[in-house]
């Protein structure tokens, strides 16, 4: 098993099996031994290094910061990170470090979109989930893949004057270090009882979900023969994603009659209906008690409505052990690509309780009430707490 192990020396970084497929020789256990010995000013800023971008709750900073500390310890003419979304279907976003004419390093994003030629390793790194390397003129770049549950979850791009033999051990501990953080980190955007999203989740998701479709969107347009035509289209089309707010009917009469273990047993029950009605791209949230939110995308709303109406059918059609019938109420709403989250949410919140005013067990859309004139002065104000 290849690993970081304390040697006689100390605590050091060593490789006890470098990979055999690196096309490179790995540094030696002694010999890295040696030139940490040589240097306990290394682990410091090592320890340094790693104490600094473990610091960071936010998934942006996080990267941030890792890239940069990399860079520095190195002295790397640069320094990428590469990320895949969730589904692994696409890079949803790359940061680059490289050193201004000062030498100080500055931290870029990148258009993951972007065809650049000098991040072909990674690409191919993240395909193969094998290390890459390869030499220009006199700089050293090592790719390395960053691996969780054996898929290629992002790949980390070292150009620098060390040789991979003295830089892979590096920036291997770093991708691992990484993995195993961002792991936890993504452990704490789920809600515990169902293991959906939860509500601190809800933002980055939509807004992953709006580039994505913003994305499939362009290409589409840019695959038709009219393209100027086609972007004025993408600028004024119909929304691309949707956001439904789901709510049990009368909860507080099933933990009043059966108990909150029976209650809590609902949920659990509603959230595995969810995962086996929707789409593994719809993006599916517990919020908080007994209010649950999906995200969709889609073009048309007849589609989210049928979808939902679908949905709504089955759970009223469900017998719950114990309980027995449960029904819920769904509102729902289009989000433009500039719109702001809260203002996304209180607008399905409004089509909810119009649904809750209007005899509970039914599926409303917004855009529907409102073209209807149905939104009166009573849909002021929603029943969901905004941020
Ligand atoms: N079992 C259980 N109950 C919860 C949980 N979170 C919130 N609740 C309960 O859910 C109930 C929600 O009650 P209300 O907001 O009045 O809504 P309701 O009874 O569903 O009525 P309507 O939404 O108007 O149909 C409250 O009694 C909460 O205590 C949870 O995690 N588990």
């Amino acid at each position: 098993m290849g690993g970081y192990e304390t040697t006689e020396e100390g605590s050091v970084l060593s490789r006890d099996a470098p990979a055999a497929d690196d096309g490179a020789a790995a540094m030696s256990a002694p010999a890295v031994a040696e030139s940490a010995a040589a240097s306990p000013f290394v682990h410091s800023r090592l320890l340094d290094s790693v104490a600094s971008f473990t610091h960071h709750r936010d998934i942006a900073a996080l990267d941030h910061s890792l890239v940069l500390s990399l860079a520095e310890l190195t002295s790397a003419h640069r320094v990428v990170l590469a990320k895949r979304a969730t589904d692994g279907a696409y890079v949803e976003s790359i940061v680059r470090c490289v050193p201004d004419a000062q030498g100080a390093y500055q931290l870029q994003a990148d258009d993951p979109d972007r065809v650049d030629p000098a991040l072909k390793l990674l690409h191919r790194c993240m395909h193969r989930l094998e290390v890459q390397m390869e030499r220009v003129q006199s700089v050293h770049r090592l790719v390395v893949p960053i691996l969780r549950d054996g898929r290629a979850i992002g790949a980390l791009q070292l150009d620098s004057d060390m040789p991979p033999a003295t830089s892979r051990p590096l920036a291997d501990g770093f991708a691992r270090i990484y993995a195993n953080y961002t792991g936890l980190l993504h452990e704490s955007e789920r809600d515990k009882l169902t293991g959906l999203y939860n509500r601190r989740s809800f933002e980055r998701q939509l807004q992953r979900l709006l580039h994505q479709r913003e994305q499939a969107l362009r290409q589409a347009a840019m695959a038709r023969p009219e393209p100027s035509e086609q972007h004025g289209m993408l600028a004024a089309g119909p929304p691309q994603v949707w956001l439904a707010i789901l709510d049990i009917d009368h909860f507080k009469r099933i933990n009043d009659n059966y108990g909150h273990i029976y209650g809590d047993e609902v949920i659990l029950l509603l959230a595995q209906q969810m995962r086996a009605c929707f789409r593994r791209g719809d993006v599916l949230f517990r919020f908080g008690g007994e209010e649950f939110v999906i995200l969709f995308g889609a073009t048309e709303q007849a589609i989210v409505h049928t979808v939902l109406e679908r949905f709504r059918r089955r759970i009223a059609e469900h017998v719950f052990p114990q309980v027995g019938s449960v029904t819920v109420s769904i509102g729902y709403a289009g989000v433009g690509r500039h719109d702001y989250p809260a203002s996304a949410l209180d607008r399905a919140d409004k089509a909810l309780y119009f649904a809750k005013q209007h005899g509970r067990n039914g599926t409303y859309g917004y855009e529907n009430l409102s073209a209807r004139g149905l939104l009166g002065r009573e849909m002021a104000a929603g029943s969901i707490d905004l941020f």
